[in-house]
């Protein structure tokens, strides 16, 4: 389902002075100098094209620092009168955006936890109305496309066509080398619900250690992500927050440096030619992948009427285990990927018992039918 969002391309809002699109900048304005320094180091890179510092940090716990406060507008506004380079803040509340677009910030964005909160974000889209200003909205904190739709949808509706979303990856209750999963699924979903909404990835924020940012960085690329949020603090082993994530300028410019840029595509002929040809034959098996799946079901089918006939259960624990064991290790010697071939039965396993529960079903809901009329 394509979403009904009216957007302006990324390139009539920032101006790139280089590719790929970059937004750089500490994590948190600590002091005038450090941000000021920072922006400086940042914009000498040509690399960068808009500045970024929290000024209000949503922390875990209270008595953590929350943020300089709007004093750091100032100091935002001055770093953009030294270096020329357009300055985003995160806002959370009403009284954030109106102060951010007084003091002439450029880019806002919603954060992930204030996109969890459609409260929240209706606040913010309210105190947007009318207001010419590009907007990027964080996915939320938890893996729910549905949200971050949402949010992108009230700030659209608010009038805001100037929008991106930024992908910060998700809170997940698995541990692994990643602060936030990146779960590049739901970053996938929401191009193909809405090709046109830039995507900006915030490697720093998913990644949480500056070793795996640029691993990040290059498969967002790899991704068609359109742009990436780096944080970068002039001295990250004293930042006053994530101090592990930040990068300096200089390190920020080399990273860069070591990115490969793909394009989406080129006007080739023979490239396309041979492109065509290959997809041809994709499309000739996943006509026969669909096909076969279909038999497949109608076969599950046939099994639930004969269960159904002699009181058997659905689930048949057993027979479910040989074929994830047979066909895993079939898939193995075929060179997939095993946990690929476990999740893709996975799912025509439960597409079976759904069916099958359905069929289990129809003469109950019939009678209960008849029992409501
Ligand atoms: O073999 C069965 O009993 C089926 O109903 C088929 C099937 C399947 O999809 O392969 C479905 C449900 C059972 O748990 C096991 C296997």
């Amino acid at each position: 389902m394509k979403l009904d969002l009216k957007i302006q391309p990324l390139d009539s809002w920032i101006k790139k002075t280089a590719e790929p699109l970059l937004i750089a900048g500490p994590c948190s304005a600590e002091t005038e100098e450090q941000l000021v320094a920072t922006a400086h180091l940042l914009a000498k890179t040509g690399k960068v094209s808009a500045l970024r510092a929290g000024i209000w940090k949503p922390r875990t716990r209270p008595g953590e620092f929350e943020g300089i406060g709007s004093i750091g507008l100032q100091w935002l506004k001055r770093a953009k009168e030294e270096t020329g380079l357009p300055t985003a803040v995160e806002v959370a509340t009403a009284k954030h955006v109106e102060e951010a677009l007084a003091s002439g910030v450029d880019i806002l964005w919603v954060g992930a936890r204030s996109t969890v909160n459609p409260f929240t974000v209706q606040e913010i889209a309210d105190a947007l109305q009318g207001a010419d200003v590009p907007v990027m909205v964080k996915n939320p904190v938890n893996p729910d496309l549905s949200l971050w739709i949402g949010a992108l949808e009230r700030i659209n509706r608010a009038g805001i066509t100037k929008l991106a979303a930024i992908h910060r990856g998700f809170s997940s209750f698995e541990k692994s080398a990643f602060r936030n999963e990146p779960m590049w699924d739901l970053a996938i979903n929401l191009k193909t619900h809405a090709p046109e909404l830039p995507i900006i990835n915030d490697p720093s924020h998913i990644t949480g250690n500056r070793d795996l940012i640029s691993y990040v960085a290059q498969k967002a690329l790899d991704m068609d992500m359109q742009g990436l949020m780096i944080e970068s603090h002039i001295d990250p082993s004293v930042a006053w927050t994530d101090a592990a994530q930040q990068v300096t300028p200089a390190a920020l410019s080399e990273l860069m440096s070591h990115l490969t840029l793909r394009k989406p595509e080129i006007k080739s002929a023979d490239f396309n030619d041979k492109l065509s040809q290959l997809r041809n034959q994709i499309d000739k098996i996943d006509d026969l992948v669909i096909q076969k799946l279909a038999e497949r079901m109608q076969i599950v089918q046939k099994i639930g009427e004969y269960k159904k006939d002699n009181n058997i259960t659905i689930l048949q624990v057993n027979r479910w285990d040989e074929i994830l064991q047979k066909r895993t290790a079939y898939g193995k010697a075929l060179k997939l990927d095993s946990s690929f071939t476990e999740k893709l039965l996975e799912l025509i396993h439960s597409e079976s018992i759904r069916r099958q529960t359905e069929i289990m079903n129809k003469d109950a809901a019939v009678a209960e039918n008849l029992t409501h009329a």
